[in-house]
């Protein structure tokens, strides 16, 4: 059986466009609700080989529970709802019992009925390295501090990781280039850069996980930085074939596993075909549907792209 995994991550999308955001509705609650409802309309929760996950913003986690448990099992059975990233330390029986003020420990994610967590994504890494670089000014003129700050990040990334999995969660880690990490000069150029990048995240990332690997899924999330939201292109599918494959070979090196590779960053129902026709390409992360004109994640268009994936 081919399981296709299509992760939804609905960043800060519950903000109403009123006050800048998204969301059609002054109720985040009711978007939320609006947006499952949708898809179980739609029939998206029936189908076979299929595996869909909504990240969700944490205060959404409830009713977006709520919501699903509201239908028969048979109609949501590919639906999970997951949370966005988790805190790189967590409660545990005897140590800390949840003094984290404004973190999200992974037990809480667990307690809140979330099975999967995205861990991350590039806009995590960004706040990341931004209190690296809030220490370090000079971060970006020096390219042995960025190395550096690369490798503090990863470190992280892999207590999130950990923590996760300890908890019984499976992961989607996502890994990815920026423009300035693939830089210019020839494709083959640009296919090294960017395979150094992803080869020191992916290893330093899944650092310690094998152990968990018998109980838990593991997905990678690959995201060009430079091909995520309006007004950015994903690359051909030639790259994304060269940069997928190359994820699944590090993998198996580091944990000798195949592992579901997926690609987001500007995926909509145009470049669907292209993306899910790569062979080593599992799946998509979608934020975004619609990148011009009422921007926004809309179900109706997230079911197109899961029947091009699905054809
Ligand atoms: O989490 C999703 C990725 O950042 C892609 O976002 P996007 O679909 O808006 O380009």
């Amino acid at each position: 059986m081919v399981m296709t995994h299509l992760f939804v991550n609905l960043k800060r999308f519950e903000v109403s466009r009123a006050k800048g955001g998204l969301c059609p509705y002054e109720s985040p609650k009711l978007w939320i609700e609006g947006i499952l409802a949708e898809t179980v309309k739609l029939g998206v929760g029936t189908l076979d080989e299929l595996q869909v996950v909504y990240l969700v913003p944490e205060a959404l986690i409830i009713p977006a529970q709520e919501k699903l448990a509201e239908y028969d099992e048979d109609l949501r059975k590919c639906i999970q709802i997951g949370c966005q990233s988790v805190f790189r330390q967590n409660i545990v029986i005897g140590g800390n019992f949840g003094a984290f003020t404004s973190s999200f420990p992974a037990a809480s994610a667990y307690q809140l009925g979330c099975r999967w967590s995205m861990i991350a994504h590039s806009e995590e890494r960004r706040d990341k390295k931004g209190v690296i670089a809030a220490f370090e000014p000079d971060l970006d003129k020096n390219e042995n501090l960025k190395k550096r700050a690369a490798v503090a990040v990863d470190s992280l990334v892999n207590q999130e990781v950990l923590a996760a999995l300890e908890q019984g969660m499976n992961i989607l880690l996502c890994v990815g280039e920026t423009a300035e990490e693939r830089g210019n000069g020839s494709p083959d150029e640009q296919k090294k850069r960017t395979s150094e990048i992803l080869a020191g995240q992916l290893k330093r990332g899944l650092d310690q996980v094998r152990m968990h690997l018998s109980r838990q899924q593991i997905v990678i999330g690959y995201e060009p930085i430079w091909a995520i939201g309006p007004g950015k292109t994903p690359p051909d599918g030639e790259y994304i074939s060269f940069v997928s494959r190359l994820i699944k070979d590090e993998v198996q090196k580091i944990l000798d596993i195949d592992i579901p590779v997926i690609y987001g960053g500007g995926l909509n129902e145009k470049n669907a075909a292209t993306i899910s026709n790569v062979p080593s390409i599992d799946g998509g992360l979608v934020a975004l549907t619609r990148f011009t004109g009422e921007i926004g994640f809309f179900a109706a268009d997230f079911k197109t792209i899961i029947d091009i994936y699905l054809s």
